[in-house]
């Protein structure tokens, strides 16, 4: 999340939904109403008939030159491969942790609007409390408060919109995304090994990566069949984990197929996908699927979301590895700084951003 300064954007009134849903209940202004052809559909069937995202169980992953690491990684690349999206359970990571940081983001969520606009998120930016990704008067908006904060490295970090309250809020964010930002170095070695590659390719690649985290709050809606929680989008990171709070609605979609795939959230793992900086680097061999989230009318949900990408000085392409004969190269070279600021300023649509970088030729979509 880069840092964007910018002035004369005028966004219109946005109502926050949370406030909306507490004083007229019944309430979906015009603006949050989708065109016919973004609308959810929202049935049972769907829920019950898709097929779950894989699920990869990271202790194998931590069993050294076995045939159980060889397995999970051939399970790995597939899911990278075929789905862009798999689960994680098994991660080692302290469940307490996982309570504290949800427990953290709902407080902040539930206080008083007054307190919460004390970190308000100015036009055009995307760091603090209220909708990222809003460009201009007349764009459709997502049912969703927003509460996002860049992490790593510190001068990213804008401390006046780190909340006092909840007063647990702060320290539970910096135990949390320390351990996230492992497992996503973890993840990443895995991912390079299950691509045939040194395990280290992309750490060293991306210098001291990037790291932000984004609160998604979705209250219930009486219309969730008119609305989304979130437009669709693909990540601008190289991975995202992605965790769900308990109790909460199945909101996640994948588009898959061209079909919209609940993801069925089990509980305590990590839901992890591919972003468009590894979408790049293997030249589209591991994809950065585009995803959004729908409302419940009588559930809420929040999601905590934590991005890694490189840092924002280095050059990145297709790597050689991923370019033959067969595979002509589909991006071009681009520092990802620019892709970031690129990225921040457009609003959610689809893999719109990725046009970015791609290389058109007669015979690319
Ligand atoms: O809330 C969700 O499940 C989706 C969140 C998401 O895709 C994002 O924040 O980029
Ligand atoms: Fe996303």
């Amino acid at each position: 999340m880069a840092p964007v300064p910018i002035s004369q954007i005028k966004v219109g009134h946005i109502d926050d939904v949370q406030e909306l849903r507490k004083s007229i209940p019944a309430a979906i202004p015009e603006r949050f109403i989708r065109d016919m052809a973004e609308r959810p559909t929202l049935t049972m069937e769907t829920l019950l008939s898709s097929t779950d995202i894989p699920v990869i169980d990271f202790s194998q992953l931590l069993k050294g030159k076995t045939d159980e690491l060889q397995r999970e990684l051939s399970k790995l690349a597939a899911s990278c491969e075929e789905w862009g999206f798999f689960q994680v359970i098994n991660h080692g990571i302290d469940l307490g942790l996982l309570e504290s940081i949800e427990k953290a983001a709902m407080d902040f969520f539930m206080l008083p609007l007054e307190e919460k606009q004390k970190y308000a998120m100015a036009p055009g930016t995307i760091q603090g409390y209220g909708q990222a990704f809003v460009f201009s008067e007349d764009q459709k908006l997502d049912w969703c408060n927003m509460f996002a904060l860049g992490l790593e490295p510190h001068f990213i970090r804008n401390p006046k919109l780190w909340p006092t309250k909840p007063a647990e809020f702060s320290d539970a964010l910096e135990v949390y995304s320390r351990e996230i930002r492992e497992l996503c170095q973890n993840m990443l070695r895995y991912i390079a090994m299950s691509l045939g590659l040194n395990e280290d390719a992309f750490e060293n690649m991306f210098g001291e990566a990037v790291q932000a985290v984004r609160m998604n709050y979705y209250p219930p809606c009486s219309r969730p069949d008119l609305v989304l929680g979130l437009s669709p989008h693909s990540d601008g990171s190289a991975l995202t984990v992605l965790q769900q709070g308990r109790d909460g609605s199945v909101g996640l979609q994948i588009l898959r197929h061209n079909t919209w795939v609940p993801v069925r959230p089990i509980p305590n793992a990590f839901v992890i996908n591919i972003g468009d900086t590894i979408e790049v680097l293997t030249n589209g061999k591991y994809k950065s699927v585009e995803h959004r989230a729908v409302t419940h009318k009588e559930k809420d949900r929040l999601s905590i979301v934590t991005f890694y990408a490189p840092s924002y000085e280095i050059e990145l392409g297709p790597m050689p590895e991923f370019l033959d004969e067969n595979n002509p190269c589909k991006y071009r070279r681009y520092n990802h700084g620019e892709y970031s600021r690129h990225y921040v300023t457009s609003k959610l649509e689809g893999k719109k951003t990725l046009d970015f970088a791609k290389i058109h030729t007669n015979s690319s979509s």
